[in-house]
């Protein structure tokens, strides 16, 4: 058995969240051992947010062009994937090769591993035959993988998730998306845009079910007009492939068939391969709950998508901030502050130090005094679906604010019918919803939907976040003829 290696930190996982504090604790001149056993970046550059907005980009494109006969004569579009396809490849993703990721964590100072890491008692983890035991912690990040339903018979097909989707070279001709959520309807749409005879099939009543139903309306609209069907209420109980087509069998007789099946059913974290037992930690939760410093237990911290605060990049890269600055500050209070001598490799010395912590504070939100360390705070979380019209949403849906108790008071404006909605034309659906704390007298959640609707949002996360009075909101003044204009609309209707 292999002694264990003395270190400062060992990072599990370098996604998004696990890159992020591995290269920031390594710049500030820790010994930061990154374990990854797949690609350094994980699912966002590789299948997940990048190639998937890449998709999308060009399939926007599409859908622009294709408006031209509506707005300023004609134009003929011939959908081509082959400058897609070659685009996630070459830009993205290096045809998913992680050198330069792993290149920019060593060259921070960092030690990286490949493999698949494992808990293996306090402070110590295990990867292959080696053996590291962490002075100051061990950061989990580990991410997600899809959940695949125990659909009778799905198992046994090669169905796609989303890796298969963003690696795919040649479209098919008809694909059947099981999961209307944000994923399967990103894709749904840019595959209908491209010509490929998309079925959404969703078991809840809606599709995007965690948002405002107003927002489910409008994203089902909108990919009906680009050819998509969505089939909501359906339980899949029997899914078959015949060596060419996939067949998924609903309840009462429904049936659908396809070229191909893509899985899009959620993400499931897997703590039960983190050797948490050892470190007294129950492996049977669905996600590694985490306080608002993100600690999981006693020198264990976890980041991203793992702590099941939201499956998004920036509350993984949010949570990063914090990691790094409660790990200095950790580390601070064991030893009496930076190792000048070097025991401890601290290259930077204080200084690099301190501007890890800065950044972890800029990074860590404003919940964080001068000089403390920021918390979680997830009241504002932004999320955007990037459908045509863009589905934005912060805080509180007025169904949550409802059974919460909360004195609610709901403002709602059309955007084809504001001025800009109304010059945009081909396009302008969507809206502003606002829900309001009439107690408080401030905005708890707010829904932006149109074409622009992820940008519109960014006043209204600080809206929220910052808890701006209602009165002052409506007392702003709000450039004309702007898509966020609306939201002056949607104040005027509170009630
Ligand atoms: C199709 C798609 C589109 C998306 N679009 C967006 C978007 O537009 N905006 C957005 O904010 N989010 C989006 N997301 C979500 C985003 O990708 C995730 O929230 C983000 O990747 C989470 O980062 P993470 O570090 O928590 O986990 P991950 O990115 O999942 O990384 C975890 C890493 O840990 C590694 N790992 C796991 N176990 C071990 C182990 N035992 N040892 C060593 N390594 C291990 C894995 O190989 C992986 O590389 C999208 C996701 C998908 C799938
Ligand atoms: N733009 C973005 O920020 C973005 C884009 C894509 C993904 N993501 C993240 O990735 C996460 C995972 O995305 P996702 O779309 O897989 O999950 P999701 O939870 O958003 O949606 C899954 C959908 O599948 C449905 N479903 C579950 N079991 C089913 C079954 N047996 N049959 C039919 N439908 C079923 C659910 O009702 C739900 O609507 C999201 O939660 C999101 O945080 C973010």
């Amino acid at each position: 058995m292999a002694e264990p290696e003395l270190v400062d930190v060992v990072v599990v996982g370098l996604g998004v969240g696990g890159e992020e504090v591995a290269g920031r604790l390594a710049e500030a001149g820790l010994t930061v051992v990154g374990i990854e056993r797949d690609l350094v970046g994980g699912e966002c550059p590789y299948w997940g947010c990048i190639p998937s907005k890449m998709m999308i980009r060009a399939a926007n494109a599409l859908a622009e062009a294709r408006r031209v006969n509506e707005l300023a004569g004609a134009a003929q579009v011939q959908p081509d994937w082959a400058p897609v396809a070659k685009r996630i490849r070459e830009e993205a993703t290096d045809t998913w090769d992680d050198k330069v990721a792993v290149d920019r964590f060593v060259v921070k100072g960092g030690r990286f591993v490949r493999g698949s890491g494992r808990l293996d008692g306090p402070g110590r983890v295990r990867v292959g035959d080696q053996v590291f035991q962490a002075r100051y912690g061990v950061v989990l990040g580990t991410g997600t993988r899809p959940s695949i339903p125990p659909i009778d018979g799905l198992a046994d097909t090669p169905y796609w998730t989303n890796h298969q989707a963003i690696e795919v070279e040649e479209l098919p001709e008809s694909l059947l998306i099981l999961g209307g959520g944000a994923i399967g309807l990103e894709l749904a749409q840019v595959f209908a845009r491209f010509g490929v005879r998309v079925t959404v099939v969703e078991a809840a009543d809606r599709v995007l079910a965690v948002e405002e139903p107003e927002a489910s309306e409008v994203a089902a609209a909108a990919l009906r007009a680009d050819g998509v069907i969505i089939a909501t209420g359906v339980r899949a109980e029997r899914v078959s492939h015949d060596g060419q087509s996939f067949t998924v069998h609903g309840g009462g007789g429904a049936e659908f068939t396809a070229d191909r099946l893509l899985v899009v059913t959620g993400r499931r974290a897997h703590l039960e391969e983190l050797g948490l037992e050892t470190v007294d930690v129950d492996a049977s939760q669905r996600y590694l709950p985490v306080d608002e410093r993100m600690h999981a237990a006693d020198g264990i911290w976890a980041v991203g998508d793992l702590t099941g605060e939201g499956a998004f990049t920036h509350i993984a890269m949010y949570q990063a901030g914090i990691v790094v600055a409660d790990v200095l500050d950790h580390m601070r209070r064991t030893k009496g502050g930076p190792d000048p001598s070097g025991t401890a490799s601290v290259v930077g010395g204080a200084a690099g130090v301190a501007s890890a912590v800065g950044g972890a504070m800029s990074a860590g939100g404003a919940t964080a005094a001068p000089g403390s360390i920021p918390r979680a705070d997830y009241r504002a979380l932004p999320r955007v679906t990037f459908t045509d019209p863009e589905v934005g949403a912060v805080g509180l849906t007025e169904k949550q604010a409802r059974e919460r108790g909360i004195n609610v008071q709901v403002g709602y404006t059309d955007l084809t019918s504001s001025t800009r909605g109304w010059i945009h034309k081909a396009g302008n659906e969507g809206f502003i919803k606002l829900i309001a704390d009439a107690d408080q007298g401030v905005l708890i959640g707010a829904t932006s939907v149109g074409p622009a609707g992820g940008e519109v949002l960014s006043g209204l996360v600080v809206a929220v976040h910052a808890a701006v009075p209602v009165s002052q909101l409506r007392h702003m003044i709000y450039a004309y003829p702007t898509f966020h204009r609306a939201i002056e609309d949607a104040l005027r209707q509170l009630k």
